[in-house]
């Protein structure tokens, strides 16, 4: 299991691990993984350690002195930029400030230029950053993001707050990384929000201590072993009746091809049999993908159908009575988009949802989250943990937080970031297919929340493929995913 510490988790982890440690132990160990890693990333000799005023700087110390004390061919050329505060390090920063001291490498008072660094260590701030960067140390974080060399960042890039992978702002800087090697566990603000962007690869060193020593996380990483009971291989003996029907209701006037998207992504991941049901009939048939059938939303029966409710819907009098008959009936339901602005604006609505049985999924973007919660996409944004447990938690349904590092919570307080996915899901339509294909596993029996997180796991992977054949992500398309997703589906269920 891949699990994501806040930083509150870490310090309690971290409180409990030192007592039974001799001093310094983990800063040591830490200083030597971070080396290691160093080591891996370099292709010539020159590095330079930033450490910052606090025990994130020790551990850059500790990388100094091991890089530069190296009895090796490989020794590198170590420059050191300490930092200090006002007030003392703490004994096992200063104990490795004497390390790097005593070793070759050569401590500087500015940012020398002109130099070709093979690597550069980011040990400035870690997990204690407490407001944002400023001053000088703003200077030196744009300035090394500027150089544009390889960065080792030391647990977090400096600047990243790791609970949320929002930059520590208002108006904030953080080091732009290659690679982090991150200490203990690994921790969500990696993986959402800027965070990928910022940390690079994530590299997880636990420093000896074993998950038995860990308590459960808050939040993990998304894989398929969470949704795999849902794997199994089709039985021979099997007919279009055996996996479900889905009902995509939505198409206003001028925007006929959004349920289409979805009802595209639901046939090609699996369902028995698609029906696309338009709020504003625009054709009899889909000449690309006939195998869905065209209803008209007014008069449709969906029968025992999952629905997927709400692409390119619009509020018109027709989608808001739909609406209301699915939230009042018994179908699994998979909301999106034009359907949750309509139930952002009725508390009636949300009060439906939230007492209906079976529980529902809705999949958001930021601004529709932040719509639902009565705040703005920054709030949503700053923090999307908190917002996608928060809206679980009000609507007692699975969320689906879209955007970089989507963010699946339910209403018993589990969340999961998805690592699969790339900005070339940044174009119109993809949010469609991913609602489709969360209806399908759900009409094909997955439970809410194996079909939410199995759904986005599979829709970003198939994404990854695309960009690994050359289809993107610049110019990867909406309707590109679906034959994409049947293939990520089939190599997971053999
Ligand atoms: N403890 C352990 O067992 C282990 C810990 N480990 C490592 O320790 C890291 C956490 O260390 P940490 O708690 O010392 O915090 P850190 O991230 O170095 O920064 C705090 C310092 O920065 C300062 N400061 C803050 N904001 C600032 C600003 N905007 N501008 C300027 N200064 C600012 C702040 O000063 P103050 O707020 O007190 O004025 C304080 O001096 C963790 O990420 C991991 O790398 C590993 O070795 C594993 C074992
Ligand atoms: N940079 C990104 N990295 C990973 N996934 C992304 C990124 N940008 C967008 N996505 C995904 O693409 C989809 C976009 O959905 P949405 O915003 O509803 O678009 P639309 O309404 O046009 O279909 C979501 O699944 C979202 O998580
Ligand atoms: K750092």
């Amino acid at each position: 299991m891949k699990s994501l510490y806040s930083v509150a988790e870490i310090r309690t982890i971290e409180h409990t691990i030192a007592q039974s440690l001799p001093a310094g132990t983990l800063m040591r160990r830490a200083g030597e993984a971070a080396a290691s890693a160093a080591r891996a990333m370099l292709a010539g000799r020159k590095v330079l350690v930033l450490a910052g005023p606090g025990n994130n700087g020790g551990d850059a110390l500790e990388v100094a002195a091991n890089l530069a004390g190296a009895e090796t061919d490989l020794e590198a050329e170590v420059t050191v930029l300490y930092l200090p505060g006002s007030s003392a390090p703490s004994p096992e920063t200063a104990r490795a400030l004497a390390r790097a001291r005593a070793s070759k490498a050569q401590f500087v008072d500015s940012l020398p230029l002109g130099r070709d660094w093979s690597l550069i260590v980011d040990g400035l701030f870690g997990i204690g950053l407490a407001r944002p960067i400023d001053g000088a140390m703003r200077l030196l974080v744009e300035a090394i993001n500027a150089l544009g060399r390889p960065v080792l960042a030391l647990d977090v890039p400096s600047g990243l707050d790791a609970d949320t992978g929002a930059v520590i702002g208002p108006d904030g800087v953080a080091v732009q990384a290659t690679r982090t090697i991150t200490f203990i566990g690994d921790k969500p603000g990696l993986h959402t929000f800027e965070g990928r962007d910022y940390a690079g690869q994530v590299q997880l060193a636990p420093l000896g201590i074993d998950p038995g020593q860990r308590p459960p996380a808050g939040a993990r990483l998304n894989e398929p072993a969470l949704f795999a009971r849902h794997l199994a291989p089709r039985r021979h003996n099997s007919h279009k009746g055996s996996f479900g029907d889905v009902a995509v209701i939505g198409g206003a006037r001028g925007m006929a091809g959004a349920p289409l998207m979805a009802a595209r992504g639901a046939l090609f991941t699996g369902a028995g049999r698609v029906f696309v049901a338009a709020i504003e009939p625009a054709g009899a048939v889909d000449v690309v993908q006939p195998e869905i059938m065209m209803r008209d939303a007014q008069d449709f029966d969906s029968g025992d159908a999952t629905l997927v409710i709400g692409p390119g819907m619009g509020d018109s009098v027709t989608a808001m009575r739909v609406l209301f008959k699915a939230l009042e009936g018994k179908a699994a339901l998979v909301l999106d988009a034009d359907a949750l602005n309509l139930i952002a604006d009725s508390p009636d609505l949300q009060g439906r949802l939230a007492q209906r049985e079976a529980t529902a999924i809705v999949t958001p973007h930021p601004l529709e989250a932040a719509r639902l919660l009565g705040v703005t996409s920054a709030v949503v944004q700053g923090d999307r943990l908190a917002a996608a447990r928060e809206l679980a938690s009000r609507l007692n349904a699975v969320v689906v937080l879209k955007g970089s590092g989507t963010v699946i919570a339910n209403a018993g307080g589990a969340v999961v970031i998805n690592p699969t996915g790339n900005a070339g899901l940044a174009t119109a339509g993809s949010g469609d297919v991913l609602a489709g294909i969360c209806g399908s596993l759900l009409a094909q029996g997955w439970q809410p929340w194996e079909a939410a997180i199995g759904a986005v796991w599979v829709h970003g992977a198939a994404a990854d493929r695309l960009v690994a054949q050359g289809s993107g992500p610049i110019g990867l398309t909406a309707g590109e995913l679906p034959v994409a997703a049947r293939a990520v589906l089939n190599a997971l269920a053999r």
